[in-house]
């Protein structure tokens, strides 16, 4: 585990949250799958089908091993069960009093409620299996890349102990995430993104040069809005994953 390791890791997941927002952009808002029905309300299941199907979909792939690697955290992990697939053993790299931090449930909110009405068109087409299918693997991908700051910030305490564990021992918020932070990196990923949503999001035709989408064409030709992403990024992503980082090393020396 490396600074150059972890971004490169957070580089990799960026295609996948672009091509799981590619794919979520498909579908129309599809607003039923999002609220609790009035024949549920107070039934066994009170949830949206979106929170069903992410729930089951859980359950199942805890079964396939899935939550046996520390990289992969539920959101509904009390639902959980025992897995069946063979077993692996994972080496830790996480401190384990710290491991368990996670910002899922932020995620989850603001993914619904911030996300989903700037990534979807306003309509329903009923197809609301592959449009919750296409939120959990979404919702995956973010959580994967956002909780992953527990790794960024073991290796980030690793690098500087001295100053870390002075900063931990003050609680000094502020101060850990100053020297937590990098806006050069920052500003990297951010522009990355963007452009890896102009690359990903492109109609592809045999005829002619491969569509820039920038001149003639405008934005209408990307499938989800590359500024779209630059600011997802950097109001939300970025920000979390900076939390969770925070919150790591707070429980750094627990
Ligand atoms: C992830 C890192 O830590 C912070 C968070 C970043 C991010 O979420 O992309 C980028 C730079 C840092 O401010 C890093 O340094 O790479």
């Amino acid at each position: 585990l490396s600074l150059d390791t972890v971004r490169d890791f957070l580089t990799r997941e960026e295609d996948t949250i672009v091509f799981s927002l590619i794919e979520r952009a498909k579908y129309p808002l599809n607003p039923p799958a999002y609220y609790v029905p009035a024949y549920f309300a107070g039934r066994r299941h009170d949830a949206s089908f979106a929170e069903l199907f992410v729930r089951e979909s859980e359950a199942v792939q805890a079964k396939a091993g899935r939550y046996q690697s520390q990289q992969e955290i539920p959101f509904f992990p009390f639902r959980v069960p025992f897995p069946l697939a063979p077993p692996y053993n994972f080496t830790s790299e996480l401190y384990s009093a710290a491991a368990f931090v996670n910002v899922n449930d932020e995620i989850w909110s603001v993914y619904f409620s911030l996300l989903l009405p700037l990534l979807a068109k306003n309509g329903d087409d009923g197809s609301y299996a592959a449009t919750v299918a296409s939120d959990l693997v979404c919702l995956q991908a973010l959580s994967r890349r956002i909780n992953y700051g527990r790794y960024v910030a073991e290796v980030k305490f690793r690098g500087d102990q001295q100053n870390y564990t002075t900063l931990i021992r003050n609680k000094d918020k502020d101060a850990l995430m100053k020297l937590l932070t990098s806006e050069a990196q920052e500003d990297a990923v951010k522009r990355r993104v963007q452009k890896k949503a102009m690359v990903f999001g492109r109609n592809v035709t045999l005829d002619g040069p491969v569509e820039t989408g920038d001149s003639n064409n405008g934005r209408a030709s990307f499938k989800v809005d590359p500024s779209l992403v630059y600011k997802l990024y950097g109001q939300w992503v970025i920000p979390l994953t900076k939390q969770v980082e925070l919150q790591y090393l707070l429980h750094r020396l627990d």
